[in-house]
């Protein structure tokens, strides 16, 4: 094979699984930090990226949801979301589906028109610059109630045109799906897509309620489905899509170590499994970097590799012409490198 990095980041590619907020890079939080006069814990870029040392989810949404205090105005969201989209270009990124968390947001005072102005104005300057196409996901945040989450999807009806799907994000154990049937029910009702977090750190009963309750399109993260054969053999019959992180599996020790990271056995298990960033500030890596890490640490083959970028183009909401353009390029790039 050809250099494997070279290799996976010319692989046409979607990224399904962004928090826009986790592509805050420690550089651009202290000059918003600057900016807008916030004062910060750290006094440098390298002590902030010091103490991304996480022990679990818990202990990184801490610093994560800390770190979004900085983004202030509208140009601030897009200055964060042309970054990541340049980030992705660089990577092979055809189509991106990105998350953004309003209520990280709103919770302190600013407007949801703020915030998704900021990012649909990058995301269509970049779809005429670069010819990235994108999707918008709103994520409720699951440790907050109920009723929050069903105020912000009132507040978001009004973009309901720029939003193709509701996700469900933040702390997982002890916020099952469960909680936010009524929401995702309304949301289903007004037209949207659903996914759901399930099965990153919660128990595979979380994605059984996820599929069931929530009724998902797709399972972000879902890496402890293996743990229940009646469910795998339910995702592999529904080729429900995963959405997979890995290095943040890793850096919320998930798993040990990248080696011990069961893609290649999801894989194997014939289940649609993508490859995605999670907050590759945080993480330590852009998609390709995600890719790479595991075709170092599994010796991915070329031909998994190819799998993957494949299902990722399967498992998004681009229409089936979309789809088939995109599958045609994957084809063409492995006939040729
Ligand atoms: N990995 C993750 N799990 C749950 N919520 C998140 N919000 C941002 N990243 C997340
Ligand atoms: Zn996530």
């Amino acid at each position: 094979m050809q250099d494997a990095a070279s290799f996976i980041r010319g692989l046409p590619k979607a990224e399904l699984h962004l928090h826009i907020e986790g592509s805050l890079e420690p550089e651009m939080l202290f000059e918003l930090a600057a900016k807008h006069r916030v004062a910060l814990p750290y006094t440098s870029v390298e002590a902030l990226r010091d103490a991304y040392a996480f022990s679990d989810l818990q202990s990184f949404l801490d610093i994560y949801y800390a770190g979004a205090n900085v983004l202030r105005d509208e140009e601030d969201f897009y200055a964060l979301t042309r970054a990541y989209l340049l980030h992705a270009h660089a990577d092979g990124v055809v189509h991106t589906e990105i998350f953004f968390d309003p209520q990280t947001h709103t919770e302190r005072g600013i407007a949801f028109d703020t915030v998704i102005r900021g990012i649909r104005r990058a995301l269509l300057e970049a779809q005429l610059e670069l010819g990235i196409t994108h999707r918008l996901i709103l994520c409720f945040l699951r440790h907050l109630s109920a009723e929050s989450a069903m105020a912000t999807l009132r507040q978001a009806l009004p973009y309901r045109d720029w939003i193709t799907a509701v996700g469900l994000d933040s702390s997982e154990r002890g916020h099952p799906p469960s909680k936010f049937v009524t929401v995702f029910d309304r949301a289903r009702a007004e037209g949207l897509l659903t996914v759901a977090h399930a099965g990153e750190e919660g128990p595979p009963a979380y994605i059984v309620e996820a599929l069931d309750l929530l009724h998902v399109s797709r399972i972000d993260h879902g890496v402890r489905c293996l743990e229940d054969e009646a469910l795998v053999q339910r995702l592999v019959r529904e080729q429900m899509p995963l959405t997979v992180c890995p290095l943040s599996n890793v850096m919320l020790k998930v798993f040990a170590r990248a080696e011990d990271h069961n893609l290649r056995g999801l894989l194997q298990r014939g289940l649609c499994v993508t490859v995605n960033s999670d907050d590759p500030a945080y993480f330590g890596g852009y998609v390709a970097e995600n890719y790479l890490a595991m075709q170092r640490a599994l010796q991915l083959t070329r031909a998994e590799l190819i799998q993957l970028a494949r299902n990722s183009i399967l498992a998004s909401f681009l229409h089936s012409s979309e789809q088939s353009r995109h599958l045609a390029a994957i084809e063409a790039y492995a006939a040729s490198h």
